[in-house]
């Protein structure tokens, strides 16, 4: 009976590796259903630990998370090549800016994330089972993007509490997720925060995954990222009138390093 089940056990992975070689597909959609079971099953175990350890919703939480999201990489064959992590060693709250490609930017977020540091994220995500309670317990603040007044109520509520409790907050300022090798522009919601709180804002780039991840070509391989965390930007002294400003500086100097991170030449354009 063991020696039945076993045989099964091998006929099928054989199959599945079969499947894997052939067709392209398979192997993207074998290896995208892993990662997001891996998050599901991941969140639930690490929600019973945040429960226990911490007794609820705190920014301490996202210890735990990174500290399980960071084995997720040797599954896939994802490695990481990191630079400038002095750049986080600012004294208080900050805005963190990044480019946002895939669902598998958890394990490039996690990678570098700073302590003390929450994200910002579609509401959406607060119903996808123990995905959006782990989010939840791990103080993630979720915005309505189909409400612009709504969104921005939220954003300034955040300019007032990240200082008050001395926290970091990281969003993608593209707003969605964007995996063809450049930026999409700029909302403003990130820089808004950042002079209204008068926080400097720190821009991590990580380089384009298109070389081993592609959902329009079905393509996920194993691969390197290069993560580069960018010298803080000063927000003292500016006003609403230069969040634009803010905006392109951040978005030229970004779309620079994505460029250079990817082996890209580079071009310049205006973030709106
Ligand atoms: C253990 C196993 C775990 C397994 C799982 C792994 C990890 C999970 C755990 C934790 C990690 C969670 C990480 C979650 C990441 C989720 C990522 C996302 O969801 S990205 C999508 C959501 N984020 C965003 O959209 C942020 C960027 N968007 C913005 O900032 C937007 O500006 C906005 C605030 C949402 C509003 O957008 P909208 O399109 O509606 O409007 P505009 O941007 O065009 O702005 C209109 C207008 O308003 C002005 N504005 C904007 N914001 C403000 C503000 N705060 N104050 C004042 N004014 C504001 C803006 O300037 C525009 O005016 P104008 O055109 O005149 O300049
Ligand atoms: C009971 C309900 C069960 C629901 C099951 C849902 C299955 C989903 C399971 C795992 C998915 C892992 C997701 C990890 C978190 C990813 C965060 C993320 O990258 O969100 C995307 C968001 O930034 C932008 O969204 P869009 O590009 O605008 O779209």
């Amino acid at each position: 009976m063991e020696l039945g089940w076993l045989l099964w056990g091998t006929a099928v992975l054989l199959l599945l590796h079969v499947l894997m070689e052939l067709s392209p597909s398979v192997n993207f959609a074998l290896r995208i259903g892993f990662y997001c079971v891996l998050c599901l099953v991941a969140s639930g175990l690490a929600a019973a630990a945040c429960l226990l350890v911490n007794g609820g919703r705190t920014v301490k939480n996202m210890r735990i998370i990174r500290a399980v999201v960071r084995t997720f990489k040797y599954f896939f064959g994802v490695r990481f090549e990191v630079k400038g992590l002095e750049n986080f060693k600012v004294e208080g709250p900050a805005i963190i800016v990044s480019n946002h490609q895939s669902i598998l930017d958890m394990m490039g977020l996690m990678e570098v994330l700073p302590d003390n540091c929450v994200q910002v994220g579609k509401k959406e995500l607060m119903y996808t089972g123990t995905v959006g309670l782990i989010t939840y317990l791990g103080g993630v603040i979720f915005i309505n993007r189909k409400s612009t007044s709504s969104a921005k109520m939220v954003m300034s509520e955040v300019a007032k509490t990240m200082v008050a409790e001395n926290v970091k907050v990281w969003v993608y300022p593209e707003g969605t997720r964007n995996c063809t090798g450049d930026l999409l522009p700029f909302k403003k919601g990130a820089f808004h925060i950042a002079v209204q709180a008068q926080v400097p804002v720190i821009p991590v780039v990580y380089s384009s995954f298109t070389t081993f991840y592609n959902p329009k070509t079905k393509l996920f391989t194993s691969g390197k990222i290069k993560v580069e965390i960018l010298p803080p930007i000063e927000t003292k002294g500016l006003t609403s009138d230069d969040v634009t400003d803010l905006t392109d500086r951040c978005f030229n100097t970004m779309r620079e390093t994505l460029f250079r991170l990817s082996g890209r030449p580079s071009e310049a354009k205006d973030s709106s």
